[in-house]
């Protein structure tokens, strides 16, 4: 008989749906599996305001589609600009989900993010006292670090100064690709939380030259070595509450990643699940999936966790979900297709 298993609906706590052509296009992707997301606010130009926040909001509601429960959790991209005034009115009155923090320079559209952190010590300060968290993209943004070195050097330059000038700030490290991330977060105490993807847990860096260089496999922060995968493979899988999903799906047109100068992201919203069921098949921890879905991610943002369930069956995934995603005008997207077939899907219904 097939194999298959029940989960309560997960959520993503970290997703890119930008915005016209493009949200249109991915958004069913994500809101047919997931309960919830939270909405990456790196626009050009990024989301700066809470007026700027309910616009975006309002546009993905009218994008979700019409059947769909998906609830979009948003954000504020924190400026040197900020005014922490917004911080609590946007606490306040719920609109407010987390703050998410660039180092200008580290990543796609962060320009316009933080150089020197002292400059927004009032917006933390706000953040701590409305108990908003604050989302990093862990990477320092300095040409003098190895780009395979700067998650590590981000965690003892800024995470380390920054939780103790701020104890009572709640703080996800988005997206760790290494052993030292996983081993801080373990530590964290219960105000630090850790997202990991699909694609980190599995690919390393060698997958990305692999018979020639792989652009669909390029993101921030890189994938790295083999040890680190497997360390992020047994943090996924350990059931460990301070780790949970966010998928980074971060979708760019093909003509974007297929270049001379090609963008950092992976857009892997259609076959997150596909992949993530396989990994836990392979650790032998299915029954920790759940945890990782759609359990850690709630307690960490103090919500309950999404009311019905998704079933996963293990039987290869229609040959369509990778087909390209058409933005329209924007061009096509590519799908996250790792190097060995896919053995499970979601189940219809
Ligand atoms: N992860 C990526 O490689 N890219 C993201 C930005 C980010 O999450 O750092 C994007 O917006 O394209
Ligand atoms: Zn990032
Ligand atoms: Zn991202």
């Amino acid at each position: 008989m097939t194999q298959r298993i029940e989960i309560i609906r997960p959520d993503d706590w970290h997703l890119h749906l930008r915005d016209g052509a493009m949200l249109k296009a991915v958004l069913p992707r994500s809101a047919g599996t997931f309960g919830r997301a939270i909405i990456m606010p790196n626009l050009k130009p990024p989301v700066r305001s809470l007026d700027d926040l309910r616009a975006y909001r309002r546009r993905i509601e009218a994008a979700t589609p019409a059947a769909s429960r998906f609830r979009p959790l948003m954000t504020l991209y924190l400026t040197e600009e900020t005014d922490p005034g917004e911080i609590a009115q946007g606490a306040a009155s719920g609109e407010l989900t987390a703050v998410k923090l660039y180092p200008a320079g580290a990543t796609t559209n962060s320009d316009a993010g933080v150089k020197d952190m002292s400059r927004v010590a009032g917006v933390l300060a706000a953040m701590e006292k409305a108990d908003i968290p604050l989302l990093v993209h862990g990477e320092v943004n300095d040409p003098t670090v190895d780009i395979f070195d700067r998650e590590a050097v981000f965690i003892e330059r800024v995470l380390a100064p920054l939780r103790r000038d701020f104890p009572g700030l709640r703080i996800v490290m988005e997206h760790i690709t290494t052993e030292e991330g996983v081993a801080y977060a373990s530590e964290g105490g219960d105000r630090l939380g850790a997202t990991i993807t699909p694609h980190h847990l599995m690919i390393n860096r060698s997958d990305i030259f692999r018979g020639g260089i792989r652009p669909h496999l390029y993101c921030l922060p890189i994938a790295k070595r083999e040890k680190h995968r497997l360390a992020l493979r047994k943090a996924a899988t350990s059931g460990d509450r301070r780790f949970f999903l966010g998928t980074d799906s971060a979708p760019h047109p093909v003509g974007a990643k297929e270049c001379a100068c090609g963008c950092a992201g992976v857009f892997n919203a259609p076959v997150t699940l596909p992949c993530l069921a396989q990994v836990f098949d392979e650790e032998g921890a299915l029954d920790r999936l759940e945890a990782f879905a759609s359990l850690n991610g709630p307690a960490f943002y103090k919500m309950a966790p999404n009311d019905d369930r998704i079933a996963l069956i293990k039987q290869p995934p229609e040959e369509a979900v990778f087909d390209d995603v058409d933005a329209g005008p924007e061009g096509q997207v590519v799908v996250f297709r790792p190097d060995r077939p896919l053995l499970w899907s979601v189940a219809a219904g």
